[in-house]
This record gives C-alpha cells, sequence and structure tokens, in this order.
C-alpha cells in the first residue's frame, strides 16, 4: 500500500515559508498550495504559483487541507488566525528535542534544533526559531515568537504576541507581558510589563508598543 504524504497548505510566500517548507520537506509533509495577499511580489517560490490570500479574493477557500500561517510578524498573524475559517496543523523539525511532557499547541513550528523541556506548554501558532532553547515548566502564550538561540531558562512566562530576538537570555522565573519586544541579544533579568520593547544587557525599557487590536 502507497504511504500518501500529508498535505498542507501554506498562508504566506515569504522568507518564513521557506523555513517551514524545509521542516515539511523534512516530515515527509506536501506543500500543496500557498496563498498570499500579494501573490506576483514573492522571491521565494516560482511565479505563478502563489495564490491570491484572503483579503484579495472573495472566494479563498477556507476548507480543505490544513494551514500553517508562514508569516514571521506576531500581529499579521494573530489576525489571519481569527479570519481563516481553516484547520490548522503543527510542525516540528526531526532535529528538534521536545519532550514528551511538554504541550504544543495547533499552528506552532518548532524549527531545527531547537529544544523544548518538560512542563512547558507553547501556545498556538507560535514560532519556536532555530536552536532556540525553551527550558522546563514554561508558558508560551499564542502568536509568540522565540528567535533563533533565545534561552529561556526554566518557570519563564511569555505573553500572547511577545518577540524574544535572537540570542535574547530570560533568566528563570520571569514573567514577560503580552505583545512585549525583546531586543536581540537582551538579558531579562526581571518582570517585563505589557508592550514594552526592552534592550541591553540587563534588559531596560526604551519604548512602548500599540495595544494589539483585535
Ligand atoms: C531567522 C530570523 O531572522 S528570526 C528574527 C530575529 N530578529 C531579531 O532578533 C531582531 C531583534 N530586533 C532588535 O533587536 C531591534 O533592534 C529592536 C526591535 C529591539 C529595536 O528596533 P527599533 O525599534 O527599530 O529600535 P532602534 O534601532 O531605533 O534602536 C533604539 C535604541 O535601542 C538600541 N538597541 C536596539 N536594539 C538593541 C539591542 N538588541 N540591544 C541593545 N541595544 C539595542 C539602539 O542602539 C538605539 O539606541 P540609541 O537610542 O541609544 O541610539
Amino acid at each position: 500500500m502507497d504511504v500518501q504524504n500529508k498535505r498542507i497548505r501554506l498562508y504566506g510566500a515569504g522568507g518564513h515559508s521557506q523555513v517551514i517548507k524545509d521542516v515539511a520537506d523534512n516530515i515527509g509533509y506536501d506543500i500543496v498550495e500557498v496563498f498570499d495577499d500579494h501573490p506576483f511580489n514573492t522571491n521565494y517560490w516560482e511565479s505563478g504559483t502563489i495564490r491570491p490570500g484572503l483579503m484579495i479574493n472573495p472566494d479563498f477557500p477556507h476548507e480543505g487541507d490544513a494551514f500553517i500561517i508562514a508569516i514571521g510578524d506576531n500581529r499579521t498573524r494573530a489576525l489571519l488566525a481569527q479570519k481563516l475559517k481553516s484547520r490548522f496543523e503543527t510542525i516540528v523539525h526531526p532535529s528538534a528535542i521536545v519532550s514528551k511532557e511538554a504541550i504544543i499547541g495547533t499552528g506552532t513550528v518548532i524549527y531545527a534544533g531547537a529544544v523544548i523541556q518538560p512542563n512547558t506548554r507553547i501556545g498556538e501558532h507560535v514560532i519556536i526559531n532555530t536552536s532556540a532553547s525553551v527550558d522546563h515548566d514554561n508558558v508560551i502564550g499564542n502568536f509568540a515568537h522565540i528567535s533563533p538561540k533565545a534561552a529561556l531558562t526554566g518557570h519563564v512566562e511569555v505573553g500572547e504576541g511577545s518577540f524574544v530576538g535572537a540570542g535574547a537570555v530570560i533568566i528563570p522565573k520571569i514573567k514577560i507581558g503580552k505583545w512585549c519586544i525583546i531586543g536581540a541579544g537582551t538579558v531579562i533579568i526581571k518582570d517585563v510589563p505589557d508592550y514594552a520593547v526592552v534592550v541591553g544587557n540587563p534588559g531596560k525599557i526604551i519604548k512602548y508598543q500599540k495595544p494589539f487590536q483585535k
């Protein structure tokens, strides 16, 4: 009997979609369709293969194979997750190490070399990027993005939609609020309020983001 690859669709045809394609190729998934709201403006897929997204297509096919929202921007991913009346898939690169005691939400992607330790809960439509380390007892909110080589130690919480930059370090038991930005290489040693943008070692707030409008 032929074993069929699992079929998924991507929403988003930019650079982030290439990394998702790579994970999909590695775990035997076929990307059967790629949608984008700027279908003619892509460097990453053959011209003519991108289908129009739901913002520009009233007949957008919500039903069908499960989607992954392949868009790096957390706010855009969150808005699309509200609008897409579709099923979502979760994908994990085979080189990632994910504890059996961790919970991973739907729509989330875990890239090469990432490590997720026990009793950690990762929300929906989260990006755990290349070689990020998310240690035990973490809680990562929906639509967050943990960038390459970020190190989240034990009992860290990251709120909905927050972005943790490349190589940032978060010491144990820290709570990062929602829709925050933690700069690349930042070292967080105290709790971060909602919407704060924090950089440096030790991390200092330099400004605040606008609240997220649903
Ligand atoms: C595979 C992938 O690509 S995944 C994506 C990974 N991407 C990242 O990790 C990017 C992380 N982004 C950053 O670190 C950005 O610098 C941000 C978001 C924190 C700030 O960006 P902006 O809002 O444009 O701030 P801006 O560049 O104007 O800097 C403001 C001030 O903060 C300082 N600053 C900015 N980023 C950092 C940082 N990471 N560490 C220390 N200081 C910083 C700047 O030097 C500047 O200081 P000054 O006012 O004294 O001159």
